[in-house]
């Protein structure tokens, strides 16, 4: 089951949902529009290697904007913080998004009961386009989970990504033992 608005605000109001900044006029019918923040990086190596860490070189994108180009991935972030601990968040990219050709991630759309942060992207785009930091990228739903949570992503002693980053965090596959 997916959370109406009202459902969304009640949630806000108990503190189970924290999304910051908020502003009533992003919330859908059933979803909260999200927005691109100022920071982007991309890998430093062209190869990368799923058991090493892979380092990222961020930057800012200019008030004129950025071009992003096909064929490199760039690890984008959102403007809002969020905390999501009674539901399950999904991030989906929005309608007018794809419609540029943009993806705003790469497989990974879902979040985790407990999960506190900004969300990173991982952006691709079919051909250039520039894009603006603070356009609206994206929008998250929320789904109501069956059963009780044993554990709590932000409990988890080896969540990799809850935190608080203002800039997008590159893969932590490398802790993973394969
Ligand atoms: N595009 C996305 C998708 C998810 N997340 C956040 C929300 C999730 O709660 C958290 C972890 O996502 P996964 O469980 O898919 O990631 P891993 O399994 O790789 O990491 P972990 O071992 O920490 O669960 O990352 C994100 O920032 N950006």
């Amino acid at each position: 089951m997916i959370l109406s608005d009202k459902r969304i605000l009640e949630e806000i109001e108990k503190g189970t949902i924290v999304i910051s900044p908020y502003d009533r006029k992003f919330l859908g019918t059933n979803s909260y529009d999200v927005h691109l923040g100022k920071y982007l990086a991309t890998y430093k190596d062209r190869v990368l290697d799923a058991r090493r860490h892979n380092e990222i070189v961020h930057f800012e994108i200019p008030e004129e904007g950025f071009i992003l180009q096909p064929n490199t991935l760039y690890l984008g972030v959102t403007l809002e913080y969020t905390e999501t601990h009674a539901h399950v968040p999904f991030l989906e990219g929005k309608s007018s998004t794809g419609r540029l050709g943009i993806d705003i991630h790469a497989t990974a759309g879902k979040g985790d009961v407990g999960f506190c942060n900004t969300w990173t992207l991982e952006i691709s785009c079919a051909q250039p386009v520039r894009i603006y930091a603070g356009m609206p990228i994206g929008q998250l739903i929320y789904f109501a989970v069956e059963g009780d949570v044993e554990t709590f992503y932000n409990k988890k002693g080896d969540a990799k990504y809850n935190g608080r980053t203002v800039r997008p965090v590159e893969s932590m596959m490398w802790k993973n033992v394969f």
